[in-house]
């Protein structure tokens, strides 16, 4: 069984196809980052799993349940940290995340140490008796994530989590998802912070006006990529962009930047080796000092395929 699984979703909101047919699943036990520009429909995605959002047409399942015919099942089994902060001016913490656990049937002592836990993990035990209304945004964001977990769901959705939260909020939240996919629970995370999810995530999904343009291991959507950055250094100054423009590989070469009168950092489009590359340079009569590569990260080849397919 998938922990998640869209088939042929389409959400249209007038004339606006906000999800254009989106198949994809998340297997259980996956650490899973769906990217994409604004507008790209993640959240519209999220929430028609969360049952927020009713679809045009297509299916989507939780652990197996239709979120349509099998609302309860498939709401009991999806826990959504959503993106909006919450003010609630007649309750307090403890007493929303009481009130919350109602909703799914859990009470009793084993429940409210569950909370105590919560609480503890989300360092909002002080905060506990007071109201939501005079909490700080990241507190509240703190509150929304406690609300999100309080049903244990199997799969945990983090809709832009960390958008201005501070440090200590981001490292704490990082530490507690960890945790929990850890423990065997799937996560999915929407971020523009494509560290965050180069680090966070084992795979991840890119959406595009509405579309799936991407969906593979983190690691193998980077390495399918082949952007190196490239950091030379020479023994003398030298018109190195004006060399490698007549170099036989000038065609693969991306963007030469100039960091001191010795010192370069040249992307390159194509693998080339370091013997290549000191061939290369040995050819040409320059001397070279240091050679260092550096793999592409996430957000230069998210920018290139997301470029690439506008
Ligand atoms: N309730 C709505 N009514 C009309 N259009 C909507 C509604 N919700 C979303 N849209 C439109 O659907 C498209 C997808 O929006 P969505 O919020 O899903 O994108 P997103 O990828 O989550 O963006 P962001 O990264 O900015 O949060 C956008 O063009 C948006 O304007």
């Amino acid at each position: 069984m998938k922990a998640v699984e869209f088939d042929h979703l389409v959400k249209d909101y007038g004339s606006l196809r906000a999800l254009n047919d989106v198949s994809f699943s998340v297997e259980q036990g996956q650490f899973f980052g769906l990217l994409g520009p604004n507008g790209a429909g993640k959240s519209t995605l999220i929430n028609t799993m969360a049952g927020l959002v009713k679809a045009t047409s297509g299916q989507a399942k939780v652990m197996g349940n239709d979120v349509v015919s099998s609302a309860t099942a498939a709401r009991r089994a999806l826990g959504l940290v959503p993106q909006e902060l919450i003010a609630d001016p007649f309750f307090n913490i403890r007493q929303l995340l009481t009130l919350q656990s109602g909703y799914f049937g859990l009470r009793g002592a084993k429940q409210q140490t569950w909370i105590d836990e919560l609480l503890e993990r989300l360092s909002l035990t002080d905060k506990a008796g007071v109201d939501t209304q005079q909490l700080s945004g990241g507190m509240k964001r703190r509150v929304l994530i406690a609300m999100a977990l309080v049903h244990r769901p199997q799969v945990i959705v983090l809709d832009e989590p960390t958008a201005g939260v501070d440090v200590d909020l981001r490292r704490t939240l990082w530490q507690f998802a960890n945790e929990l996919h850890q423990q065997g629970h799937t996560i999915i995370l929407t971020t523009h912070y494509l560290e965050e999810a180069e680090s966070l995530c084992d795979s991840v999904g890119i959406m595009q006006k509405g579309q799936l343009i991407a969906l593979e291991k983190t690691q193998d959507l980077i390495a399918r990529h082949p952007f190196r950055h490239l950091q030379l250094e020479l023994e003398q100054p030298v018109d190195l962009a004006g060399l490698l423009n007549r170099a036989e590989f000038a065609k693969d070469v991306f963007d030469v930047q100039k960091l001191s009168a010795i010192k370069f950092r040249i992307k390159l489009a194509k693998i080339v080796t370091t013997a290549q590359m000191l061939a290369w340079a040995q050819q040409q009569s320059v001397a070279v000092a240091d050679i260092r590569w550096q793999d592409a990260k996430l957000e230069e080849v998210f920018l290139n395929i997301t470029e690439s397919v506008s």
